[in-house]
């Protein structure tokens, strides 16, 4: 995640941030009413750009200096005595249209259902009505309703609109622009055209999309900042000439030219990232309110064609016109160096792999977010195998750096199935990532996957194979990290109160809900860059003293792992339920820091009690349980507890001790006890971890996911361990040269601890530890290994 999208996201809610919050782009966009129904997002998946930083978003026009509105005494609008007037000549504000464009045509031909067939001065009304000629450029009925008329698609004619000025309603049919945009926009990072739009729905043809906005300026001052542009081909693309009107025989001075320019490089709306195409989805229409206002009028761009939705939009910039009268293919050679490849000039492989890689994103975007049952799933239609013959066998994904991705699928006929489980388990971002660095090329998977020809009976062969699986991943999760479904947050084996099993698997205790991370926040924000910034702030700020960038990662990788683990999620899913029972308010953000507050002390001291009380498993057990458990009051009396409700501090320190018996899980077999971090730390961090999910939950980083049985609690837990895989071998430091070699020729395992006399400064063994459980089990023979090739004989005891 990028330095200002962080900020914004974990700092902008608090007054003292208010000015940075002033130039954020993403706080910009939100301080707009419209932003409530018909956001503007930004995403960036590409690189660590951002929107320049001297841009900011507007959402009316700024008139420059010595640029004015016209004055009151010359402000006109129509008076039409029903909205539905204001369609026909007659209107004063369609007064300007020539004989020609106010015609209606054929596809109009919905116009005549107004008319009225009764008797009376109102059918006399209508009938007036009927007989005038409709002008406007919108349909009026059914689909179509509010969109342009196709001959207007074509046209170069201005539209005129109803406006503020009018007596007709805000609901005329004629005041499309006026009525802003409906279509929620994302402002993205393209591959090579820097940023582009694209709409989040889909748009009709002749539909509304939205201003072109910017500072209106004077020609002079537009040709000074040309001039002043390094760049001014450049600048050229931002500056539009406000010229519909432009007549140098005009009568009104203003309009004789030159003309007035729209300059959208600094001040705009997101129509001013979008990108230019020879073959547009959208065109740009000179609208015009009060007649008055010709000079300054608005830029609107209309769809041309339906446009899907996630589709980038276009316009073309040049539009069909040429200043020289020269041919406009060079003329977009020169400002573009062409850069759409036909597709009949790739070759078979490449037009393939074209075709499939969005379907295969589609696909596995579509699996993950629908947690679909797990029946096959046509992932490609249209793969067809160059060669001309279909595979039986299973399909493979071969990239350059052989690397192979079995996608687990059949192909039947011309359909590729792919098994939702494997889909979902596939790392999808270094799956497109690895996809996307090469072509792919189909195979038959290596032989000892292949179904034998002659098996004893498909269901006992489905049997065994699931039984096997099952118990390998089990194995393979609890070697990694997973608890042992026997382990219960009080220690105590036997106990069987719901609150002290950590989330584990249907034989034991299985949630009602889990707790997912939806792909994006409600900025748009991708929520897997979230939480890894999160990790990152609270390594540096936390622990400011490391100072090696290598040891920040480290720390970072392993609070992540701590953070999303689905034991921490479980906890906050509890969270919100038990404060939403309780009727208190958690939406507050300064009523959770105070309660935090008051909280984090009695938590300092419960640690440190428990860390005395180790050895005295029947203290602890009734700590972690008068902790964990409703509060009761004792009634002396009858001899009987009366529950009490929950508070919010109560909430919050049955949070805390969650996680904090979770990170520290099983450290009485795996750790020293020199591996503890001081209360205080585990505090700081502990509450830290709190906060983030609330914020993360106000943002809509979250959805609860109904737990329909132990394999799906199974797949959230195989999901986190692919994703932290032990953290080894992805070396994210940036002085891997510092790595010890294993004598394999392979790097060193991130969380394994590095052999002492390699850590300068920060002792790694007893300050990262392994948060959380992720990796405990490495730290048997894997761990030992290390320690011992380097002659360190300092183990922790198992
Ligand atoms: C109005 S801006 C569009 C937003 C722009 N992509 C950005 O990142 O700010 C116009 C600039 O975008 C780039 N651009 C727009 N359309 C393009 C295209 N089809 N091919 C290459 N570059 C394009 C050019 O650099 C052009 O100067």
């Amino acid at each position: 995640m990028e330095a200002v999208t962080g900020q914004h996201f974990f700092f902008h809610d608090q007054p003292e941030h208010a000015a940075e919050k002033d130039s954020c782009h993403f706080c910009q966009l939100r301080a707009f009413p419209i932003h409530q129904t018909t956001p503007v997002t930004i995403v960036n998946a590409k690189d660590q750009a951002v929107i320049p930083p001297n841009f900011r978003f507007i959402d009316r026009m700024v008139l420059g200096q010595g640029v004015e509105p016209a004055e009151d005494s010359f402000r006109s609008g129509c008076s039409c005595e029903s909205d539905g007037e204001c369609q026909y000549m007659g209107c004063l504000c369609l007064a300007d249209l020539g004989e020609e464009e106010g015609s209606s045509s054929d596809e109009d031909e919905d116009i005549h259902a107004n008319g009225a067939n009764g008797d009376g001065p109102e059918a006399g009304r209508k009938d007036k009505v009927k007989q005038k000629r409709k002008a406007y450029a919108y349909h009026t009925h059914g689909a179509k309703a509010g969109l342009l008329r196709s001959k207007m698609l074509n046209s170069k004619e201005p539209l005129y609109e109803c406006h503020a000025g009018c007596s007709c309603s805000k609901d005329c049919p004629n005041r499309v622009v006026e009525r802003g945009r409906t279509i929620p926009l994302q402002i993205f990072r393209t591959d090579d055209r820097g940023w582009g739009v694209r709409t989040q729905v889909a748009i009709k043809k002749g539909q509304f999309v939205d201003r072109y906005l910017g500072e209106i300026i004077t020609s002079a001052e537009a040709d000074r900042r040309r001039a002043a542009s390094a760049v001014s081909k450049r600048k050229d693309v931002y500056l539009f000439a406000l010229d519909k009107f432009t007549h140098p025989e005009s009568l009104d001075p203003r309009l004789k030219g030159p003309p007035l320019e729209v300059d959208g490089e600094f001040l705009s709306g997101p129509t001013r990232f979008i990108n230019h195409s020879c073959e547009p989805n959208l065109r740009i229409f000179a609208r015009v309110g009060d007649h008055a206002d010709k000079h300054i009028h608005d830029l609107a761009l209309f769809a041309i064609r339906d446009v899907a939705r996630g589709e980038e939009l276009t316009f073309d910039y040049v539009d069909g016109v040429t200043e020289d009268g020269g041919p406009m293919e060079v003329r977009r050679e020169f400002l573009f160096g062409g850069i759409s490849t036909p597709l009949a000039s790739l070759n078979t492989t490449q037009r393939n792999f074209t075709s499939l890689r969005p379907l295969l994103l589609a696909s596995i975007h579509h699996l993950q977010s629908e947690q679909r049952a797990r029946q096959p799933h046509i992932l490609a239609k249209s793969l067809v195998c160059s060669q001309g013959y279909m595979f039986k066998a299973s399909v493979c994904f071969t990239v350059a750096e052989h690397t192979e991705y079995r996608a687990y699928g059949r192909m039947r006929s011309r359909h590729v199935y792919i098994h939702p489980h494997v889909a979902v388990s596939l790392q999808e971002y270094k799956f497109l990532q690895h996809i996307g660095a090469s072509s792919y090329t189909m195979s038959t998977p290596p032989s000892s996957d292949r179904i034998s020809s002659s098996p004893p009976s498909p269901v006992a062969l489905t049997l065994r194979r699931r039984e096997r699986d099952e118990r390998r991943r089990r194995e393979e999760q609890y070697s990694h990290g997973r608890p042992l479904p026997s382990q219960k947050l009080c220690g105590n084996e036997e106990c069987v109160l719901r609150c002290c099993n950590v989330f584990k698997t249907s034989r034991f205790y299985l949630p009602d809900y889990l707790l997912g991370d939806r792909e994006r926040s409600v900025d748009d924000l991708l929520v897997k860059d979230i939480q890894t910034h999160f990790a990152y702030l609270a390594a540096t700020r936390i622990w400011p003293s490391i100072e090696k960038q290598s040891d920040v990662l480290l720390k970072a990788q392993s609070i992540e792992a701590f953070a999303t683990s689905p034991p921490v999620r479980a906890a906050y899913l509890d969270f919100r339920y038990l404060c939403q029972k309780n009727d208190l308010n958690y939406s507050i953000e300064s009523r959770l820091r105070e309660t935090l507050s008051v909280t984090m002390p009695r938590f300092r001291s419960l640690i440190e009690t428990l860390d005395t009380s180790r050895l005295d498993g029947d203290y602890t057990e009734l700590v972690v349980h008068r902790t964990l458990q409703p509060p009761h009051q004792v009634d002396k009396a009858v001899q009987t507890d009366r529950p009490l409700p929950w508070t919010q501090e109560g909430c919050v320190m049955r949070f805390l001790l969650t996680i904090e018996l979770w990170r520290c899980h099983d450290e009485r077999h795996m750790r020293q006890r020199g591996w503890a971090w001081k209360p205080w730390i585990v505090a700081e961090l502990l509450s830290a971890v709190l906060l983030h999910y609330w914020l993360l939950d106000r943002e809509k980083c979250f959805e609860r996911v109904p737990c329909r049985g132990s394999e799906q609690c199974d797949e959230v837990w195989q999901d986190w361990l692919d994703k932290y895989p032990l953290l080894l071998g992805d070396s994210s430091h940036d002085d891997a040269e510092d790595e010890p070699d294993q004598g394999d020729g392979k790097k060193s395992p991130d969380l394994v601890p590095k052999p002492i006399g390699l850590i300068k400064g920060l002792d790694l063994d007893k300050d990262v530890g392994y948060v959380g459980g992720v990796g405990t089990a490495a730290r048997g023979p894997l761990w030992r290994d290390m320690r011992q090739k380097q002659g360190d004989d300092g183990l922790p005891q198992h």
